[in-house]
């Protein structure tokens, strides 16, 4: 099949519980809560997305015609000098709506640890490595276990309580980035104080303004 990417670069992964780590990003266009217009961000599922997820005109954005091609860019932009420890995160848009079997066996061949950041509508295809789930309001939770579950918050109708009995090995707080930041980020840190099962996810990325 073919696939729709946004953009392809390298960075440290900001958030959740494998934040500070080196790994390609692959962001595949389009999400299945959200068309990306803006026009219509106030009647869609999720409504406090941070990401442009429209089209392939990011940077090394594209439609790759097969697998292969898809896993080749990714590989290229792995530091030649260190070919090991490689890790790709599957992001978007929503990554489950186009990652495939294919895709998969065509990372693990060129020596990748897969990790996949979904909304949790679809369930997850066999072979990824590590599963962030963040479920969203008024969106149907269809994959409920995987590594982490991190949660935006505050969500109204998608309380810490929902989710804290799945089966997930870490369960995360990330304070939703909006006007309200500051208030979000202050009352996830009094959650985490009150119920230690669940740890604050910061996007540090933002914070020291990298990609
Ligand atoms: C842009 S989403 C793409 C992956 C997938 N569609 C999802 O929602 O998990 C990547 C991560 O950013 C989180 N996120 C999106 N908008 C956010 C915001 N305004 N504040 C904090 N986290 C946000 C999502 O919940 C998700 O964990
Ligand atoms: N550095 C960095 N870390 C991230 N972790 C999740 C991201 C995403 O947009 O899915 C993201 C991102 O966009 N940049
Ligand atoms: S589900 Fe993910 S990509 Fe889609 S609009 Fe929400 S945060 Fe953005
Ligand atoms: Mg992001």
């Amino acid at each position: 099949m073919t696939y729709s990417v946004k953009e392809i670069f390298y960075t440290l992964q900001g958030e959740g519980a494998q934040a500070g780590m080196p790994a390609v990003f692959l962001r595949f266009a389009g999400c299945n809560l959200w068309t990306g217009r803006e026009s219509e961000r106030s009647t869609a599922v999720c409504q406090f997305c941070d990401t442009d997820f429209i089209g392939t005109d990011g940077i090394n954005g594209n439609k790759f015609l097969n697998a292969a091609s898809l896993a080749a860019k990714v590989a290229s932009l792995w530091p030649q000098q260190s070919p090991d420890h490689r890790l790709v995160v599957c992001t978007g848009g929503e990554p489950l709506l186009q990652l495939d079997a294919d895709a998969i066996h065509a990372l693990h061949a060129l020596g990748f640890r897969i990790a996949v950041e979904t909304n949790g509508t679809i369930k997850a295809p066999e072979g990824i490595d590590w599963l962030c789930v963040s479920p969203k309001s008024d969106a149907p939770l269809n994959q409920i276990s995987g590594q982490e579950l991190k949660l935006v918050f505050p969500q109204i109708k998608a309380r810490p309580e929902l989710f804290e009995a799945l089966d997930f090995e870490h369960f995360l707080l990330q304070p939703m980035d909006s006007n309200e930041q500051a208030a979000n980020t202050r009352a996830a840190i009094q959650y985490c104080l009150d119920h230690p099962k669940w740890r604050l996810s910061l996007q540090t990325h933002k914070i020291i303004g990298i990609a």
